[in-house]
């Protein structure tokens, strides 16, 4: 008899392994799907037009994609939206991810547009503001008053991961009153961040320089997002189990839904 557990969607990066073009997906994030939102992870191969892909984007709709999923995932990545994206000509920081950026784009269109529960992290944060109208910072360290998120990319992982700065949680908001508290400390790996925020999301967390570090969709069941990685060594972080958790009974409520009608 198969598990009742919740089907979630997760894309892919597009990148080469050696030369080989691939579809790949950090492993870190479906173990915290599959444990700390105790759901079934399902890597959905990008449909846009790659190196040895024909364009799957008239056969499989994102639609198609979704039909019989109870929430999508959006992961992080090391590669950046390109700027166009967002109406920008600037020319942006590579590398980029052009299969990425138009299967998660129209993925999350999709998704809103069913009231699908959407979780999203980083490159995935990002993504959500941009499929919600808003633009990034290509370069959040070049930007005056703001600081730099980066991370030492020369660092071992535990220090990359590891907790470096404060949040403030937004007071009375959605995730402020999930967690119970008002503040917290998270990682910080990323150059770009959340420019003007996306017409329909709320800021639910910032940077002590400002800089908008989580939001939730504002009509949405569930829809939301961080710039952190709560995905790393998500066992040991009570925030990171919340907030899997969480997204994890919002997929069991809609696949309730979904299945019975
Ligand atoms: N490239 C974007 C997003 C950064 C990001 O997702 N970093 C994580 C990469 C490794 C991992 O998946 O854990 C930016 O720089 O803002």
């Amino acid at each position: 008899m198969s598990s009742n557990r919740p089907r979630i969607g997760v894309p892919v990066d597009c990148k080469l392994i050696g030369t080989d073009p691939s579809h790949v997906v950090g492993e870190k994030y479906l173990a915290a799907v599959a444990h700390a939102a105790d759901s079934i992870p399902l890597v959905l191969p990008a449909r846009a037009a790659g190196a040895e892909l024909a364009s799957l984007e008239t056969q499989i709709s994102a639609d198609d994609q979704l039909a019989d999923l109870d929430g999508l995932f959006l992961t992080g990545s090391p590669s950046n939206m390109e700027p166009w994206r967002y109406g920008s000509d600037a020319p942006g920081v590579g590398p980029f991810d052009p299969q990425r950026d138009a299967n998660n784009l129209a993925l999350l269109g999709a998704a809103m547009a069913r009231d699908m529960p959407v979780f999203t992290v980083c490159r995935g944060f990002q993504e959500l503001n941009v499929a919600c109208g808003g633009t990034l910072y290509t370069a959040v360290q070049d930007v005056p008053g703001l600081s730099d998120h980066r991370d030492d990319h020369d660092a071992p992982r535990e220090s990359r991961y590891a907790p470096v700065h404060p949040v403030a949680l937004t007071e009375g908001g959605w995730m402020a009153n999930l967690l119970g508290t008002r503040e917290i400390t998270v990682n910080s790996l990323h150059g770009q961040g959340i420019d003007r925020l996306g017409d329909t999301l709320v800021a639910e967390a910032r940077a002590p320089d400002g800089l908008v570090e989580a939001v939730r969709h504002r009509d949405l069941t569930f829809v939301a997002g961080v710039q952190w990685h709560p995905e790393w060594r998500y066992d040991d972080n009570p925030v990171s189990k919340a907030l899997f958790h969480a997204f994890g009974d919002a997929a069991r409520a809609y696949r309730h839904r979904r299945l019975t009608g």
